[in-house]
């Protein structure tokens, strides 16, 4: 029998680092004949646009969680993908911040072609130690995502190390030992993780699942019950924005929606600017910051998401069309 082929989960709460970590692993040279899938909530593809350019193949799930909505999308993806010609050594899956590993797990375990011919390494999640206790204590619905992401974890890597206080890491790591006390939990120095601790490490273990999570295997109907109160609002905008105007914007937006906004994120065209703008938001947090040059034929399109509760879809698409400069698109 052809030997299975490796599984990576990459998972973690919404900003916690995930496309960071993977852009690390794609760099490294480790994943060579590797096939990496990205799943994104929102229906504009923004993570796999800040994946570094590499050889290889990059998939987008989009629209929905590959927990629910966009399962059977993974599924067949994973089938088509080893139903195809070119060789593949191995398989990343980077779920949205809002997945429930537990029911992707299970494809693996029952799905009759994913369990032949593929085999889970390891989940590994990213924890944002700015960010984690604000998340777990977040009780709006009965199951808490980003506890859940770290339960099921057989690796976690906690980020954002550099902007928390001294200590943050032991705090971090009692916290993550209470909910997963078998984890191996990984810190990267200045930044920087040793990936080759995160792949081809036969670190998933099923009897650990189950012990967390007894239905596993059994309850095929367990439908894992999404925070519908959680929304993604898309901006798509084809005329160039004013700089200052936008940001001065977004950041009066952020202070004053940062409890309910948990994301957002974008790839901005601006006014006389010749590189691509990327900004990242978490809660009240925010950093923007150039990107590569829009290419000469390439359409000069803002894409803009924010994840969040309550938030006017309606309100936000005018704020941002009223920031835009008709003729912004021909100055670079
Ligand atoms: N200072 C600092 N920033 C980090 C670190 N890891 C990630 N970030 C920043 O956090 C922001 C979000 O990082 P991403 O890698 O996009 O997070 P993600 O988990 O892929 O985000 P979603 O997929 O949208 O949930 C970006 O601005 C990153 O540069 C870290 O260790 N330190």
């Amino acid at each position: 029998m052809s030997q299975k082929i490796p599984v990576t989960i990459l998972t973690g709460f919404l900003g916690s680092g995930k496309t960071t970590l993977l852009n690390q692993l794609l760099e490294s040279g480790l994943m060579a004949d590797s096939a990496v899938i990205v799943n994104e909530f929102g229906a504009i593809s923004i993570d796999a646009e800040l994946v570094v350019g590499v050889d290889e193949e990059i998939l987008q799930i989009n629209n929905g969680c590959i927990c629910c909505t966009v399962r059977t999308d993974l599924v067949t993806t994973i089938t088509n993908l080893l139903s195809g010609t070119k060789p593949i050594r191995r398989i990343l899956i980077e779920t949205t911040g809002l997945a429930d590993p537990a029911p992707i797990i299970q494809s693996f375990i029952v799905d009759e072609v994913l369990s032949t011919k593929t085999m889970l390494d390891a989940v590994v999640t990213v924890v944002d130690a700015t960010h984690i206790d604000r998340w777990l204590a977040d009780q709006s619905t009965g199951e808490n995502i980003a506890a859940e992401q770290i339960a099921f974890a057989d690796i976690v890597v906690v980020s954002k190390l550099d902007l928390a206080e001294e200590g943050r890491l032991a705090k971090c790591e009692a916290t993550i030992r209470a909910i997963n006390p078998m984890a191996r939990v990984l810190a990267p120095i200045e930044g920087r993780l040793n990936v080759a601790s995160i792949v081809d490490v036969k670190a998933f273990d099923l009897k650990n699942c189950l012990a967390i999570e007894p239905l596993l295997l059994s309850d095929l109907e367990h439908e894992h019950e999404h925070d519908t109160s959680v929304i993604s609002v898309e901006v798509r905008e084809e005329r160039s924005l004013d700089g200052p105007g936008f940001f001065k914007w977004l950041n009066a937006f952020v202070q004053q929606n940062g409890d309910r906004l948990l994301r957002c994120k974008g790839i901005l065209s601006l006014t006389g600017e010749a590189r691509r703008w990327v900004f990242h938001g978490v809660h009240m947090t925010l950093e923007g910051r150039p990107g590569r040059p829009w290419a000469g034929s390439e359409p000069r399109i803002s894409a803009i998401v924010f994840i969040g509760r309550g938030l006017d879809a309606v309100q936000i698409r005018n704020d941002i069309a009223g920031l835009t400069q008709p003729d912004a698109s021909l100055v670079a």
